[in-house]
């Protein structure tokens, strides 16, 4: 190859790079960039084979396996950074017969620099390893060269781009599962432990749930998230998506539900200028500003039939098409549904599509309702109220065993989102100083309580009362504002189930401050 230009950064290199027609023409280029025109005095450039699980150069026969750490490639590749070795030393220390062979010839006095390569878009797959020897010195200013970095961050790009179209994507694939295997155990397990941070909870369903959000964010599966209303659907997405590799691109979340039919097309394919009358300004759709991310579509149930048809083809082939264009645009995004429908029900009722369920439930995900995991409910609490602390500016507050019970025993249709709104409630109810008591919490009446709490209901928290008439007031005031919501307001109603006249029942709404219609 003839060397028009020294400089590392320079055009003609970038056009050397560029004119490669697949993976291994690139890598030769490379090789040859590296070697003859910067006269580094060895370098190799190794790419992911079977199923990623081990690394090959496209001139020799052997296979270094990623998990044998008796060569340099697998400890760079685990840590994911670049390693430096004094050769006469990793000859010594790392015995692996193939890699022996491969630096059989070179000086002890070298050094050899191991940097491993992974793709420079939103899938940041691994593709390979760069591997550099020469002595330190040349070795130190080869890289220490800004137009080394341009090279490198160039061979990423222009690799993975030709990697996709050359079908390499299942081999990259394939070892993200190997790095997976890799480290298994240990990463996936510190991985679940941190997400505790944000998906609380101690159960046997929490932790289980936690476990398949690591695994489901280590594959590029479509998921769905299958669950009722508050119990975490949307946290999972974005957990989802801070730990899988595209979490450096950007994450949308839209709620088909909540956008009229008549405008969810254009939100999510986005569309040209005058599309249709208002559209001055052409506008990117989701989709098309979710590439290189994760696209969030929440309440997929409620997505018009002809628009599944159009995301199936977004899901197979990562193309669409905005509202009056005239050519397809391709994203390649990672898709998570949720829904609290039971899809299957609406494919019966022909309200949703069979084909684009089994697409998008490629890594199926089902939440537990709060009520199969109540012994999250002590730790739920204590988040909460600290939560409401912090943002209110109040000082710490704690809950009596008496509250706590009759939460544990409670029945919650909206999950912990209603777990939440309640403390928060029950919060501003309490004076600041003090824990939260029953008497604090909405809705603790006979209706909403699970039968082996109703006896708890009638509990008051009676060590905690430190003033009579306070108290009094209080629970006067609990008990109308209860009897209120339950008959949705109507005063007349409220004022007959407590044997008051109606006049009586406005007097005390007023007194209280209880602010009813
Ligand atoms: N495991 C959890 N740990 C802490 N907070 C949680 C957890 N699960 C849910 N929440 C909180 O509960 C509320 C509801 O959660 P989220 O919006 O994720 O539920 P969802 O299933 O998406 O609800 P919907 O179906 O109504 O959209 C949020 O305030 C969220 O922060």
């Amino acid at each position: 190859m003839a060397c028009r230009e020294r400089d590392l950064g320079g055009m003609a290199l970038a056009l050397t790079l560029v004119e490669s027609e697949a993976p291994p023409a690139l890598r030769r280029r490379a090789r040859e960039v590296l070697g003859h025109c910067q006269s580094t005095a060895w370098v190799d450039c190794l790419y992911l084979a079977e199923n990623g699980r081990r690394l090959a150069g496209d001139d020799s026969d052997w296979r270094l396996a990623c998990d044998d750490f008796r060569h340099p490639y697998a400890h760079a590749i685990r840590r994911g950074e670049p390693l430096r070795l004094a050769l006469g030393e990793a000859r010594s220390r790392l015995d692996h017969p193939d890699f022996q062979a491969q630096v059989a010839g070179l000086s002890h006095e070298w050094h050899l620099e191991v940097r491993p390569l992974r793709a420079a878009d939103g899938r940041r797959e691994w593709l390979g390893a760069l591997a550099l020897a020469d002595a330190p010195e040349r070795l130190e200013a080869l890289l220490a060269d800004p137009g080394f970095a341009a090279f490198e961050a160039l061979l990423c790009r222009l690799w993975a781009r030709l990697a996709r179209h050359q079908g390499e994507r299942d081999r990259q694939a394939r070892l993200r599962d190997s790095l997976t295997q890799l480290s298994d155990g240990a990463r996936r397990r510190a991985l679940a432990e941190r997400l505790g941070e944000d998906l609380l909870g101690t159960s046997a369903a929490s932790l289980a749930l936690r476990d398949q959000v690591v695994r489901a964010a280590e594959t590029s599966l479509a998921v769905l998230l299958q669950g009722e209303t508050g119990t975490g659907k949307d946290r999972v997405a974005r957990a989802i998506h801070r730990l899988s590799a595209r979490r450096d691109g950007p994450f949308l979340a839209i709620n088909c539900a909540a956008i009229p039919e008549s405008l969810l097309e254009a939100e999510l394919f986005g569309h040209t200028r005058g599309a249709f009358s208002g559209a001055d300004q052409a506008r990117e759709g989701l989709i098309g500003q979710a590439d290189g991310g994760t696209l969030f579509l929440d309440e997929i149930g409620d997505m018009p039939l002809p628009l599944q048809a159009k995301l199936l083809r977004v899901l197979e082939s990562g193309r669409y098409r905005p509202l009056g264009a005239d050519e397809e645009r391709q994203a390649d995004l990672r898709l998570i549904a949720a829904t609290h429908q039971p899809l299957r029900e609406r494919i019966r009722d022909r309200g949703f599509r069979a084909d684009l369920y089994y697409r998008l439930g490629q890594f199926p995900l089902a939440l537990p309702p709060l009520a199969a995991r109540r012994e999250d409910i002590p730790l739920l609490v204590e988040a909460f109220i600290a939560d409401f602390c912090a943002r209110e500016g109040r000082p710490e507050m704690g809950i009596t065993s008496a509250a706590l019970r009759l939460l544990r025993e409670r029945d919650y249709p909206g999950n912990v989102r209603e777990l939440k709104n309640l403390i928060d409630y029950a919060c501003a109810m309490t004076r600041p100083g003090a824990d939260i008591g029953p008497s604090a919490l909405p809705g603790v009446d006979a209706g909403t309580l699970a039968p082996a709490s109703r006896a708890a209901a009638n509990e008051l928290d009676l060590y905690a009362i430190d003033d009579l008439r306070q108290a009094m007031r209080h629970f006067e005031a609990t008990l109308i504002r209860q009897r209120l919501a339950r008959f949705d307001g109507n005063r007349a109603r409220a004022a007959e189930s407590l044997g008051l006249p109606k006049r009586t029942l406005a007097h005390k709404c007023q007194r209280l401050e209880l602010d009813t219609p």
